[in-house]
């Protein structure tokens, strides 16, 4: 399980050490490891590239705080390795020790102005490695002024390798809130713990790939903001029929999906149950939906009833579901008042009720979610969504009080607990009609296998109440995986990604 923590976080963990009341310097000691392994990370990508390190170039662009500290004492350890390297001080002023320890080195430091700044634009853009260290979690805002003219224009010339210090500079570390120009990093190297605006979009567009620094505050770090699930936290939570496992006994999901519109996904959303290894799936829905899914899924049992009469572990509902049919949202709504884990999808989110349970989970795209919020009086369009993922999936789960998952590049969970977790596994690829309908289908399956099953996430560090959140976060998992492994970097349907499921199910 990965953790991730807000800035303050972070930064409360470091003041012990800050305040010299663990031994005189003890604040200089964190920065030393933080720089030790920045450089040591540029030196492994470097490598990774297949690039000898004696000569190559480096510029660190070097904010006047402690970000830049870090940026020029990794860059004067580079200097020892041979490497060429310069400095861009942005602030007018540096971190001493940093700037005193790069220019012993043998590094040269040179002032960013308001008339300079497309001259080292171009300097730093010919560089091998560019690191950026302008601003880190003690950032306010956004780079300003030159610092900002001086990132737009790298960016325009797309370095080939950018290292963030801690954060890219105009990310903001507690929410994942980009205030551009942020120059994107193939990697970042953050220092005593995953911040949370890394692992959030769109934060995590910028990021790269993320390496986490030890440095010696990690035992006084407090409960995570953000967790990630690992494939081993996968295979711990997934369920594993015992010997006298029967199909009761490994869970029944009720499905209330598709109409005479949109029958696919009823399909779609079934084909998912069955992949994440549910006992039994039973179909309500009307005659000719129920018959698309005999034919595609003969496992299914069908019906025409009510939900009341369906003896079942959990419920998915609203995917494909048409607002005509009044029959079908009216299970929907009986489903989500059952007290039983439901999984709420497209079309029953603008038909429940505004305040909902915990195990009740809704699963909008950003779209949705902005309809969603509206409907509760929070006004935020589709691209303020996408522009603050992670403090919208909190609202919507405060004022719902309902498990919200919303779908992305990142797929957020957030708990009416506020509990959070985030999943990355996906690609692009999956960006398919009926993806989504998959995805509810897996919760659901899941859902119906270990939703009564607290001790097994409690095993895993995870309270009762932010189970519902963890299974809309495996399912996440196991649908970005099975969305990679479909596409092998090429086109997906979401048939493919139902297939691909059940073989991620089984390698976890
Ligand atoms: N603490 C530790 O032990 C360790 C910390 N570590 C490292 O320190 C980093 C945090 O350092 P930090 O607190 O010095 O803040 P940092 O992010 O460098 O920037 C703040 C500076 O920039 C300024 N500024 C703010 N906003 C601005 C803006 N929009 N545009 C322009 N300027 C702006 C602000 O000045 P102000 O304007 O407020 O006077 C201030 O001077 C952290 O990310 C990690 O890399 C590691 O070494 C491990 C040990
Ligand atoms: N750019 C992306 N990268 C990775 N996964 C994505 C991306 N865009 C969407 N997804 C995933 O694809 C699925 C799309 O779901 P949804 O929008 O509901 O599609 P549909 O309604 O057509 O089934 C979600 O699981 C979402 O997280
Ligand atoms: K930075």
């Amino acid at each position: 399980m990965i953790s991730a923590y807000t800035g303050t976080q972070v930064r409360e963990a470091e003041k012990p050490f800050l305040d010299d009341a663990l031994g005189p310097g003890a604040g200089a000691v964190l920065m030393q490891r933080a720089a030790y392994g920045l450089a040591n990370a540029v030196i492994s990508a470097l490598r990774g590239r297949g690039q000898r390190l004696y000569g190559s170039s480096v510029a660190v662009l070097a904010g006047k705080g402690n970000n830049g500290g870090d940026g020029l004492f990794a860059a004067a350890l580079l200097a020892g390795r041979g490497m060429r390297t310069t400095a861009v001080l942005t602030a007018g002023d540096a971190h001493d020790a940093g700037l005193a320890a790069f220019r012993k080195a043998g590094g040269y430091a040179v002032t960013l102005t308001g008339d300079n700044a497309a001259e080292l634009a171009a300097m730093a853009g010919g560089a091998d490695v560019v690191i950026d260290a302008i601003l880190g979690t003690g950032a306010q805002g956004g780079l300003r002024g030159p610092a900002a003219a001086l990132i737009e224009a790298l960016s325009r010339s797309r370095p080939d390798l950018v290292v963030a210090c801690d954060i890219p500079s105009g990310v903001d570390a507690d929410s994942g809130e980009a205030h551009a120009p942020v120059l994107a990093a193939d990697l970042t190297v953050t220092f005593g713990a995953a911040k949370a605006g890394l692992l959030a979009d769109p934060g995590a567009d910028s990021a790269g790939r993320v390496r986490v620094i030890p440095i010696g505050i990690e035992l006084a770090l407090p409960w995570p903001a953000l967790r990630r699930l690992e494939a081993r936290d996968l295979s711990a939570l997934l369920p594993r029929p015992e010997r006298r496992a029967h199909k009761y006994s490994r869970g029944v999901l009720g499905v209330v999906a598709g109409s005479s519109a949109y029958p696919g996904a009823a399909v779609l959303a079934c084909k998912g149950a069955l992949a994440a290894g549910v006992g039994m799936v039973r179909y309500l829905g009307p005659p000719d939906v129920a018959d698309l899914v005999r034919q595609s899924c003969p496992e299914v049992v069908c019906s025409a009833g009510a939900v009341a009469d369906t003896h079942v572990q959990a419920w998915l509902v609203g995917s494909g579901l048409d607002d005509s049919d009044e029959q079908q949202l009216q299970r929907a709504r009986d489903a989500a008042d059952s007290g039983l884990p439901t999984i709420a999808d497209a079309g029953a989110l603008p038909a429940l009720p505004e305040v909902l349970a915990p195990q009740v989970i809704l699963t909008p795209h950003a779209g949705e979610l902005s309809a969603l919020l509206e409907r509760l009086g929070v006004s935020l369009d589709r691209s303020a969504v996408e522009a603050s993922t992670l403090s919208a999936v909190r609202r919507a789960a405060g004022l719902t009080e309902a498990t919200v998952l919303l779908k992305g590049a990142t797929t957020l969970v957030a708990s009416p607990f506020q509990d959070f977790f985030s999943q990355a596994e996906a690609t692009p690829w999956l960006a398919t009609a009926g993806s989504g309908d998959v995805l509810a289908g897996i919760i659901g399956g899941l859902l119906a296998q270990v939703g009564a099953d607290v001790g097994r996430f409690g095993d895993q560090g995870i309270d009762p109440d932010a189970r519902w959140a963890a299974i809309a976060a495996m399912a996440a998992s196991i649908h970005g995986r099975a969305g990679v492994r479909a596409s092998g970097g090429g086109p997906v349907t979401a048939s493919g990604i139902a297939d691909a499921a059940r073989e991620v199910m089984r390698e976890l």
